[in-house]
């Protein structure tokens, strides 16, 4: 069996959560092909046994680029086990209204794409401070404010859960062994 992961990044974080994604799916015992959603190459999505894709919220919504390959793909997409996981830092907020914010972002893909995300995980993301430009980075602190993130930009912070996102992975390799044994 193998399994496409595919993710969409502007920060790197996206990329690094796939990673450990792709690790633990190969761990489970598929074979994966990673890659980035904008340049997903020989990687068509009907020649695996499963898709998975992640992707990062930035100023309330994903990147284009996986909108786009959700409208192009969604018939191959249809046929096989498929799984998404949404990077926010609104889900790790002390607020419920963010955190419930944070979950609608999905559904609003869907509804864009016309493709049903069956299978949701919500993770955490990162805060580069020292990555970000200046204007970049008085903005990420306002949002951090208020998230109830962390405001000290002297260093990064991640906030991923990667334990839940293993499990989360782990459910997900075995729903690909049951379609591909079915
Ligand atoms: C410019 C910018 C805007 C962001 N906007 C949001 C937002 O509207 N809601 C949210 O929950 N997180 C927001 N985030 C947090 C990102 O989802 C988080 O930093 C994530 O780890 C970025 O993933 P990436 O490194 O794959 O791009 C934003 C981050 C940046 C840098």
């Amino acid at each position: 069996m193998t399994v496409l992961v595919l993710y969409a990044t502007i920060e790197g974080h996206s990329r690094k959560i796939a990673e450990r994604a792709a690790s633990r799916l190969e761990e489970a015992g598929q074979h994966v092909v990673l890659g980035d959603v904008r340049e997903p190459g020989f990687a068509v999505p009907g020649r695996f046994d499963g898709v998975l894709i992640c992707a990062p919220i930035h100023i309330g919504r994903y990147p284009t680029s996986v909108a786009q390959f959700l409208i192009d793909w969604k018939a191959a997409l249809a046929a096989v086990p498929t799984a998404f996981i949404s990077v926010s830092l609104a889900i790790h907020s002390d607020s419920a209204d963010e955190r419930a914010e944070a979950e609608t972002y999905p559904a609003k893909l869907e509804k864009k794409t016309g493709f049903h995300i069956a299978k949701v995980h919500h993770a955490a993301g990162a805060l580069k401070y020292l990555e970000y430009d200046f204007f970049k980075r008085a903005l990420m602190r306002q949002i951090a404010r208020k998230e109830g993130a962390s405001v000290d930009t002297s260093r990064d912070h991640e906030f991923t859960d990667w334990e839940a996102l293993d499990a989360f992975v782990q459910e997900f390799a075995d729903d690909v062994a049951l379609a591909a044994s079915a």
